[in-house]
């Protein structure tokens, strides 16, 4: 068995000498099933998280063990075995013990102050750690248009989201980060002593930390406390909020790909142990480490592959039916939920947090002159997504690539929302997407502080629509709008068509602009925009209508 290279630490000591109640905190990359290995001078046994109360940021372990005293060591492993040519597999017990981290426990807080700080969100039990956010700002940086101090509000947003609790940040003024630490010495110190003032547990950096920072940052700032980037944050959230099997296979596979060039944490002991040369054991374990993890990668995508393809024929039956698909695309947090929901009365999850949609969800949208389309809600972008989603989620996206129009939703009252445009298209970009049509939608124009001027400044725009999702207002044009923009990715038919094919005529009606109907001896003569896979079903009729005239 294999060692998890992250983990978590006791924050909780035992409540009573009989029964153990162990609270380990989830590392943002802990393995999905971890087993714990609880070691005190008389015994060793093992815990696994399923026997565990599972809460969002924290595992609870509770064991009936009179013997365990606060110097029990702890380690974690994963689960799951590795493959049999693993070097470790033969190693007895004990040995493959002493090759794991250890971590003492250290009791520092009393159980009142830790009850206090489990708070109950969304139904469930989540432990606030203490967090303090770390940034830098580029000297001369043009590119970097969030500014430090929005994208540190942003990263507090996003650790509120998470359940962390934000005590602290800071920020640096440099050319380029330090490439050992990130930040200057100075800073460092600086940062350890708010640690020690303000029992910080995790540190969390703005932008994506390399190995060597991470480690390096681990090693100055202690053991107890946890380093984390702003990447390692998201794909925590995203697997906090991961509700459906092909969403949590996406978010593992992920993890896992940021997890991989991580993995020498784990075995510096061992480096150190080996007078600072990275040959012997340590190294051969990371490679054993890396082969098992790239084994499980190439297991998820061939899981993924197959999810994809039920997807697939899942789409293509509701591409039988031409209705046109209208994906709705934006920064997260900028309304796109609560605008499916208004339309549809769908009762998709919304609310004031990042990434609160992870999975596609698809509503008819029946308008009042009969004529209707799909809605799609898709996942929020955020600025520095991290490339590692964006591939994972590609497949959850084809929901956007392969839509008849893409509404770009904003929230208008937001101060960056010019910025958050510019997240979105370059997101947009990396997506191949630009042949399909959009329109802007400006929402949260009820929040706006000129309201006035906001409408204003769309009606001179001819392709921005301003809406309030929350009140309803606007909903009608908006309606219209996307009817408008539909027409201009359809193309214009002339066809005749029998009167035993009835039923095409009222489908030609509600997935189509009709401009003009005619009864004739041989069938309905009509012209109108439809839908370009829908044509081609009218072929045969446009013919008939050819040959008429
Ligand atoms: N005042 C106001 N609040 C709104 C409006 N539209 C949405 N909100 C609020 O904005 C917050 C985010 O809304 P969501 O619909 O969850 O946003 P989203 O774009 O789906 O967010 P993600 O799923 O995270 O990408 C919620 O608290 C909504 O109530 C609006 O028109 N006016
Ligand atoms: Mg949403």
């Amino acid at each position: 068995m294999s060692a998890c290279p992250l983990y978590g630490s006791i924050i909780k000591p035992p409540s009573s000498s009989t029964t153990l109640s162990l609270l380990l905190r989830k590392p943002p990359l802990s393995c999905n099933f971890p087993t714990l290995i609880l070691r005190n001078r008389n015994s060793i046994f093992a815990l696994h998280s399923y026997d565990a109360v599972s809460t969002q940021n924290a595992i609870r372990f509770d064991v009936q063990d009179s013997t365990a005293t606060d110097s029990a060591e702890v380690v974690v492993e994963p689960a799951e075995a590795p493959p049999s040519d693993s070097v470790v597999a033969d190693a007895k017990p004990q040995e493959k013990l002493t090759k794991l981290r250890k971590k003492k426990v250290l009791f520092q807080e009393d159980d009142d102050t830790i009850d206090n700080r489990f708070k109950l969100r969304n139904g469930r039990e989540v432990f606030e750690e203490k967090a303090y956010l770390v940034g830098v700002e580029r000297k001369g940086d043009n590119e970097d248009v969030f500014g430090i101090e929005e994208s540190l509000r942003e990263l507090e947003q996003l650790a509120d989201t998470a359940g962390l609790m934000v005590v602290g940040s800071t920020y640096q003024k440099l050319t380029s980060p330090n490439p050992r630490t990130y930040i200057g010495s100075g800073k460092v110190s600086e940062i350890k002593s708010a640690i020690h003032a303000l029992d910080v547990e995790t540190v969390i950096f703005d932008d994506e930390l390399s190995p060597g920072q991470l480690r390096n940052l681990e090693k100055v700032f202690g053991g107890d406390v946890r380093v984390c980037d702003r990447t390692a944050l998201i794909l925590d959230i995203f697997n906090q909020r991961a509700a459906t099997h092909e969403a949590s296979l996406q978010v593992s596979l992920a993890q896992m790909e940021y997890q991989l060039p991580r993995l020498t944490k784990m075995w510096t002991h061992l480096e150190r142990q080996s007078g600072g040369k990275v040959k012997g054991m340590g190294e051969k374990q990371i490679e054993v480490d890396k082969r098992i993890l790239r084994n499980q990668i190439g297991a998820l995508k061939k899981e993924l592959e197959s999810v994809r393809k039920h997807r697939q024929q899942y789409r293509n039956r509701r591409f039988s039916v031409p209705v046109p698909v209208v994906a709705l695309v934006g920064y997260t947090n900028a309304g796109k939920s609560t605008l499916l929901n208004q339309l549809t009365g769908a009762d998709v999850f919304a609310e004031d947090k990042l990434f609160a949609t992870l999975d596609p969800t698809t509503r008819r949208v029946q308008l009042k002159n009969g004529k209707e389309f799909l809605l799609t809600d898709t996942v929020g972008f955020i600025q520095k997504l991290p490339t590692q989603l964006v591939a994972a989620f590609r497949a959850t996206l084809e929901e956007i690539s392969e839509s008849s129009l893409l509404v770009h939703v904003v929230d208008i009252s937001h101060p960056l929302a010019e910025q958050q445009i510019n997240a979105v298209d370059k997101v947009l970009l990396e997506l191949d997407v630009s042949s399909i049509p959009r329109l802007m939608v400006w929402n949260k124009v009820d929040k706006a502080s000129d309201p006035q001027k906001i409408r204003l400044e769309a009606e001179n725009r001819d392709d921005v629509v301003c809406i309030s999702a929350l009140t309803g207002d606007g909903l009608p044009e908006f309606c219209n709008a996307v009817q408008e923009k539909l027409k201009d990715s359809m193309v214009w038919v002339e066809a005749l068509v029998p009167f035993e094919n009835g039923d095409l005529l009222s489908t030609i009606h509600q997935v189509g602009m009709v401009e003009k109907t005619e009864h004739t001896e041989q069938g309905t003569y009509i012209k109108a925009h439809v839908p370009l896979r829908f044509a081609r079903l009218l072929t045969p009729m446009r013919q008939m209508c050819v040959s008429q005239s």
